[in-house]
């Protein structure tokens, strides 16, 4: 695909994570949409077998990926679904263990690859996407979190189209008004479940009310994030690096309907901002299909019926996510794979009882704080040295979460029952 000046083609999607809240949502806009979009590859982490294959069937995906399962496994699972809905003579290829994903994302047939894998174990499918020169519509944010530089050097011009709500919509806003005339990008944050809390109130929170998100229906992960506001601060880091606005013209405001996804305020005092209800079909089929509208992706604002829009600040003292995330970035190399690593332990942590909710943050700040200490965030940013870092910050995530035995290659996104605890 010619990034730079792309056309409205029918495009072929490799999804990975296809069993989760974005695969699934996903491949109900292909699905609603078969003069548009197609599915060359599917993958997924493997808690959901009989999903992966089911779906792989529907849609008659020609590769398909699991990464916690054997290729024996998938085989018999994909018979099963194959033989349940009466389809005969589909046999496609398939790819199991740590890498499985990164194949699919670098199956040839596709043109564009949905990265919607949670956590940081989806980088090398995105730098894998990339090298094969396929359109990389990321929800994935923390593989650009931890990948920073290096997965920005890897992107051609156009070729990293962003899926997550928030940039979505700025990447929409963008269009009006050149790179020279915006003033600030503005990220809108719900607030999440824990909105007016103190940080004494948050002490006793349990993971279900982390994870009852206000207004969208999300992953374990991504939902205790949006509750911690540590969402909010990957998603000001993830702007900063998608759209080359220094993080100190970056705001966050809350607005607890999360209508207004976003917004770009321009150096003449104008806002755009960009609305729709809550439904992430809007910016998936938008990501996929960039830079062009998919008709029907979603349902639009109803003006007919009264409605309000707040809007408040954030409360800093409860939610020092942000503050940290900023601090954390600005110092570049290293330290923000080794912030987004030590959530997903302290995340895991807190849903196995092991840590109450504000220790999240705390683990955070205390495990990049020591690499502050040890003087070793600089330096080239390669792929061999995030790795590393986020190895290393798993292990002091974890030691000081009370989990001992080593981190599994996912981190918080490994298969759940992975990990012990001491
Ligand atoms: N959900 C949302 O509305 C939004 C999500 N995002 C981002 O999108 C990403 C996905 O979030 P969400 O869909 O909520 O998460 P879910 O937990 O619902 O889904 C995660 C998916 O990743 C799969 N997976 C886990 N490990 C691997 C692996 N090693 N290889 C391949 N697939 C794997 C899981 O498979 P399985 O469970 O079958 O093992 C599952 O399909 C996150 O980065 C999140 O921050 C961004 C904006 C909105
Ligand atoms: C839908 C989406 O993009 C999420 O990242 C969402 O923004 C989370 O809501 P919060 O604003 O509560 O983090
Ligand atoms: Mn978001």
């Amino acid at each position: 695909m010619d990034f730079s000046n792309p056309t409205r083609q029918y495009r072929r999607v490799s999804i990975l994570g296809s069993t989760g809240s974005i695969g699934t949502q996903a491949l109900e806009v292909i699905a609603a949409a078969p003069d548009r979009f197609g599915v060359a590859g599917l993958s997924a982490g493997g808690r959901n077998l009989e999903l992966l294959a089911r779906q792989a069937v529907a849609v008659r995906a020609p590769a398909v990926g699991v990464a916690s399962a054997s290729e024996s496994d998938l085989e018999r699972a994909i018979a099963q679904a194959a033989d349940a809905a009466g389809v005969r003579g589909y046999a496609p290829v398939l790819f199991s263990g740590d890498d499985a994903a990164a194949k699919v994302a670098a199956w040839p047939d596709a043109d564009v690859v949905l990265n919607g894998i949670t956590g940081s174990i989806g980088l090398e499918p995105t730098l894998a996407a990339l090298a094969a020169g396929h359109l990389l519509a990321l929800a994935n944010k923390e593989s650009l979190i931890a990948g920073g530089a290096l997965v920005r050097a890897a992107a051609a011009p156009g070729q990293l189209v962003p899926v997550d709500s928030e940039h979505s919509a700025i990447a929409q806003a963008l269009r009006g008004g050149t790179a020279d005339e915006v003033d600030r990008l503005v990220l809108t944050a719900s607030g999440g479940p824990f909105r007016g809390r103190t940080r004494a109130q948050l002490q006793h929170v349990t993971p279900a009310e982390a994870v009852a998100h206000p207004t969208w229906d999300m992953g374990r992960v991504i939902s205790t994030n949006s509750a911690s506001m540590v969402n909010k601060a990957l998603e000001v880091i993830e702007a900063h690096l998608l759209f080359d606005i220094p993080l100190e013209r970056i705001d966050v405001v809350v607005h607890p309907q999360s209508v207004i996804h976003s917004m770009v305020q321009f150096i003449d005092g104008s806002t755009l901002a960009q609305a729709s209800p809550p439904d992430m079909r809007l910016p998936i089929a938008l990501g996929i299909g960039w830079p062009f509208r998919v008709p029907g992706s979603a349902r639009a604002c109803d003006w007919s019926r009264s409605a309000e829009w707040t809007f408040e600040p954030l409360d800093e003292e409860a939610f020092p996510a942000i503050a940290l995330a900023k601090r954390a970035a600005a110092e570049g190399g290293t330290r923000m794979a080794v912030y987004n690593a030590a959530n997903e332990e302290a995340v895991e942590a807190f849903h196995r009882g092991a840590i109450g909710f504000p220790e999240i943050v705390d683990t955070v700040s205390a495990v990049v704080d020591e690499q502050r200490a040890r003087e070793v965030a600089g330096g080239e940013l390669t792929l061999d040295a995030v790795l590393e870092a986020e190895r290393w910050a798993r292990t002091s995530a974890r030691s000081r979460c009370g989990l001992v035995e080593s981190p599994a290659p996912g981190g918080a996104a490994g298969p759940e029952g992975q990990k012990e605890e001491l």
